[in-house]
């Protein structure tokens, strides 16, 4: 499914619950009302809903501190849940470690340290199979057709490479895995605009090949243009939703989000 194919609607909704629930009925992976938070008595996430199709990109957007990278850490057992459930394909994973997510085919992409840079390219990616013993050779082709640099520069050590160049290894060694979900935390950050830009083709078409993909971004007019349904996050709850056209053009979320956002 591509971007442009998702359903078109008339514009972007104010997130209400029913409508959720209603998206939600086929969900791979889906979080009703979390709360959460890191110290005592101070919630960062304060009711959020979110679902995702088999298949589907999406994005999560919102102001600085509005805790979308908490959101990605609760559904993937960083963060304690306090009330509310993470449901993948069926199975309750509240508050689920997570090695037994990565076994459940849930793979995350943090934003800082998500490389060992004392190891060679190969030997992170070894890293990321352990998990899925046998299959380093199957996995490592795979990945190796999404990013071929990292195929020619295998013995490379990864403390050597440029910070789009790890953000490479650092997608890669979560897809050795085998995820079915991907989680990636603000990919961008920190790089230059071509190689933001590479980042952004690099997550699609890692879902085109057949990864559904939950992505966190601080570049919210590139997010929106790149995935099939968004969430606004604003202070642990969802401000509005959308496909990321429907987010991209409504007044109320450019006037409110986009405005400062794409200038930063
Ligand atoms: N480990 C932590 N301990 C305590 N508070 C934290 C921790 N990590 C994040 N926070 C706080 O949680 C709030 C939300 O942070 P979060 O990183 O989820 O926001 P965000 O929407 O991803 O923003 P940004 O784009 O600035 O990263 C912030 O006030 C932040 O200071």
């Amino acid at each position: 499914m591509s971007a442009d194919e998702a359903p078109v609607q008339s514009k972007a909704a104010v997130t209400d619950r029913s409508a959720h629930l209603e998206g939600a009925k086929d969900a791979v992976l889906r979080c009703d009302e979390l709360i959460a938070g890191y110290l005592p008595g101070v919630n960062i996430l304060n009711g959020s809903d979110l679902y995702v199709k088999d298949g589907e990109l999406i994005g999560i957007i919102g102001p600085n501190g509005a805790g979308k990278s908490t959101l990605l850490k609760a559904m993937f057992g960083l963060v304690t849940i306090r009330s509310g459930t993470v449901v993948l394909k069926g199975e309750d994973i509240t508050n689920m470690k997570a090695h037994s997510l990565v076994s459940r085919g849930v793979g995350y992409v943090p934003q800082t340290n998500n490389v060992f840079p004392s190891l060679t390219i190969e030997e992170n990616l070894e890293m990321g199979a352990f998990q899925v013993p046998g299959k380093f050779k199957e996995r490592f082709e795979f990945v190796a057709e999404l990013f071929p640099a990292l195929k020619e520069r295998r013995k490379q050590r990864a403390g050597s490479l440029s910070g789009g160049e790890r953000q490479m290894v650092a997608m890669a060694r979560a897809l050795m895995t085998e995820p079915s979900v991907l989680l990636l935390d603000e990919p961008s950050a920190g790089l230059s605009p071509k190689l933001q830009d590479l980042v952004f083709i690099q997550a699609q078409q890692i879902n085109k090949a057949g990864v559904t993909v939950i992505m966190v971004e601080q570049n919210a007019r590139r997010c929106l243009q790149i995935c099939h349904r968004g969430y606004v996050l604003d202070q642990g709850r969802n401000a509005y939703t959308g496909t990321g056209r429907q987010l991209a053009n409504d007044p109320k979320v450019i006037e409110l989000y986009l405005g400062t956002l794409a200038k930063a």
